[in-house]
């Protein structure tokens, strides 16, 4: 069964651009999608700020009706309560947050987050009605010792345990030796692991769920090889990260039909 899965290009700033450069940044961003001469309509285009911009980038798309999403780095596991420092999924919905990116490799890393900590925030955001944009990806090492797929893929099979796939998700392959490093993976190389996630999918939440699913690439993607990963049947968008910080770049890849000459 061949479904149409709309591309999603997703610019994941990590901590970078403070609300007053958040709101030049959308405004330019704006002006770029309004750009008569490309066609967007076949992308979604989401920006995920810091959680002390996104009022600032919430009050911009709202005055204006934007056509571009937005969402946190990442949410609280817990409602509500005495959970000093945490952002609650309610509280990202009240901002007119859509998605919500769980267990980026550098929470795995530099916070110590759990497999278990991931679904635990799968599951809030979907309390919250907001689409988890769901990280997985492995180590140079895992690489060498396990092949491209295992570790994602046992990533994903512990973060969906128990999900209900209806309340929505995005899957982000992003090898952790290809972010920030300049070397991305190659299109192939992303394409098998997609299809590995995505059988997964339709093990884990059935095969409608499975097909609607975008499944993106992320790291180092650029507006030099967005097409090319774009190209791929299984590949469905990109996170981006540097290259997300970059108007011109930025928009360059949201441009992507312009590269694949279509
Ligand atoms: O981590 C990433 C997006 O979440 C990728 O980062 P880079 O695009 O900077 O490699």
């Amino acid at each position: 069964m061949a479904v149409k899965r709309t591309p999603f290009i997703a610019g994941n700033w990590k901590m970078n651009l403070d609300h007053l450069q958040s709101i030049a940044f959308v405004q330019k961003l704006a002006w770029s999608l309004a750009d008569a001469r490309h066609d967007f309509a076949d992308a979604e285009v989401a920006v995920f700020p810091p959680c002390t911009d996104l009022r600032s980038v919430q009050t911009l798309v709202a005055a204006d009706s934007l056509p571009i999403g937005y969402g946190a780095q990442d949410l609280s596991a817990y409602d509500s309560g005495a959970y000093t420092g945490e952002i609650s999924g309610a509280f990202l919905s009240q901002l007119g947050c859509g998605y919500v990116i769980i267990g980026h490799s550098e929470r795995r890393t530099l916070h110590g987050e759990t497999d278990a900590d991931v679904n635990a925030k799968i599951k809030a955001a979907h309390r919250h009605g907001l689409v988890p944009v769901v990280c997985v990806g492995e180590t140079a090492e895992n690489l060498e010792a396990h092949g491209p797929s295992a570790v994602p893929v046992a990533q994903l099979r512990a973060a969906l345990e128990g999900i209900d796939g209806s309340k929505g998700l995005v899957v982000a392959y992003e090898p952790v030796w290809a972010i920030g490093s300049g070397q991305a993976a190659t299109p192939a190389q992303a394409e098998q692991v997609a299809v590995a996630l995505r059988g997964l999918l339709a093990e884990l939440v059935g095969d409608e769920v499975a097909q609607a699913t975008r499944v993106l690439y992320g790291g180092s993607v650029k507006a030099a090889n967005i097409a090319s990963f774009l190209r791929e049947p299984n590949v469905d968008g990109a996170l981006v990260g540097g290259a997300s910080l970059d108007i011109d770049e930025f928009s360059s890849i949201i441009r992507f039909k312009k590269h694949v000459g279509a």
